[in-house]
């Protein structure tokens, strides 16, 4: 099973500027989280922290007790074998084979033999779906297939614990959907925690247990998908509409005026939302471990959370008529 991750209080800036600050959450060991935020608010700096490539000034991420953030670069080192990475290009070497390429990690860090090498990589090949694409160059093959060649490498060593950068950048809806497919069945497949961010609002919708989004320095929210896909926080509600009205701008912020024009006018309300619901694994996969443990998790806090998300919740476990739920 994937290991918890649990920010304290991060806060990370690039000289003067502040990127964002004191940021808390927890990655559920296991389960899915989204998230998203405005291009520029930090969120590929907010994974390079958490793998501990990039250091932010206050705070902690503990991962089994090593503090990726404080701990000695010894520790962090071991632990950041734990770690699978997609990035948002695959990150590919293009005079390398497909193969070649996936066998990296394998041969970098570990002493295992070419056979033992040929068998994990022509497994992972085979779970994102490219079998019979191994002898090609990156460049040989479509971004859609790049991308899986990428997060086929990011699974070779087992990983627990997956970040993925904007996975969907560049392909189209279908590939998209075929994506957020792929993410789930892996998740049902080898139980890890990951973590995608991404502003693909399909992905953020179907793919996730847990969601959450920063903007303007501030982590805004993060829980289970429904707290933020029924949110009316004026920033959730334009940045899931899509919306131009709302407090997001073109630079990430909008003037006072501008915002007290656009609600004098009426443009900043927004219709109300229906959660759609979660992917569930592809016929024949494992049931998800993560979406049982989630439940127990998510119905445990119900207290707490707002009434819009309390009722998806509940709808989305509402018996079915065969007998189980959804
Ligand atoms: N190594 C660095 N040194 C200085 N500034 C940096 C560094 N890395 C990122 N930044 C700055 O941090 C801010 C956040 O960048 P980041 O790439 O994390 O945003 P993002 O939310 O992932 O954006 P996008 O959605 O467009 O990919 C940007 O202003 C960027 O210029």
């Amino acid at each position: 099973m994937g290991i918890e991750v649990v920010v304290e209080g991060l806060t990370k800036s690039f000289g003067k500027q502040k990127i964002w600050q004191d940021v808390s959450l927890t990655l559920p060991a296991g389960e899915v989280s989204v998230m998203l935020g405005p291009s520029g608010t930090g969120k590929t700096v907010f994974l390079k922290s958490i793998i501990g490539l990039l250091k932010p000034e206050k705070g902690r991420v503990l991962i089994n007790g090593v503090d990726m953030v404080n701990s000695p670069e010894r520790e962090i080192m071991e632990t950041r074998k734990l770690f699978g990475l997609m990035f948002q290009d695959g990150a590919l070497f293009g005079s390398m084979s497909l193969f070649d390429n996936i066998a990296f990690p394998l041969r970098e860090h570990t002493r295992r033999t070419e056979s033992e090498i040929r068998r994990i990589v022509m497994e992972r090949i085979d779970i994102v779906g490219l079998l019979g694409a191994e002898g090609k160059l990156p460049g040989e093959i479509s971004g859609g297939m790049r991308k899986r060649a990428g997060l086929a490498r990011a699974l070779v060593l087992d990983p627990q614990i997956i970040l993925c950068d904007e996975p969907d950048s560049g392909l189209d809806p279908v590939r998209t959907a075929y994506l957020s497919q792929l993410l789930i069945d892996l998740n049902a497949q080898i139980d890890a925690t990951m973590l995608i961010v991404t502003h693909n609002l399909d992905i953020a919708a179907t793919v996730p247990d847990n969601m959450g989004m920063l903007f303007c320095r501030n982590l805004v929210t993060f829980g289970p998908r429904e707290v933020l896909l029924t949110s009316d926080m004026p920033v959730v509600s334009q940045f899931l509409a899509g919306r131009r009205e709302g407090p997001i701008g073109m630079s990430e912020e909008k003037d006072a005026a501008t915002l007290a024009a656009e609600q004098t006018n009426g443009n900043g309300h927004a219709a109300p939302r229906t959660v759609v619901p979660q992917l569930e694994p592809s016929p024949g996969m494992p049931v998800r471990q993560a979406a049982l443990r989630r439940r127990e998790r998510v119905i445990s806090m119900m207290g707490q959370l707002p009434e819009a998300a309390r009722t998806a919740i509940m709808n989305s476990y509402t018996p079915t008529l065969d007998g189980g739920r959804r």
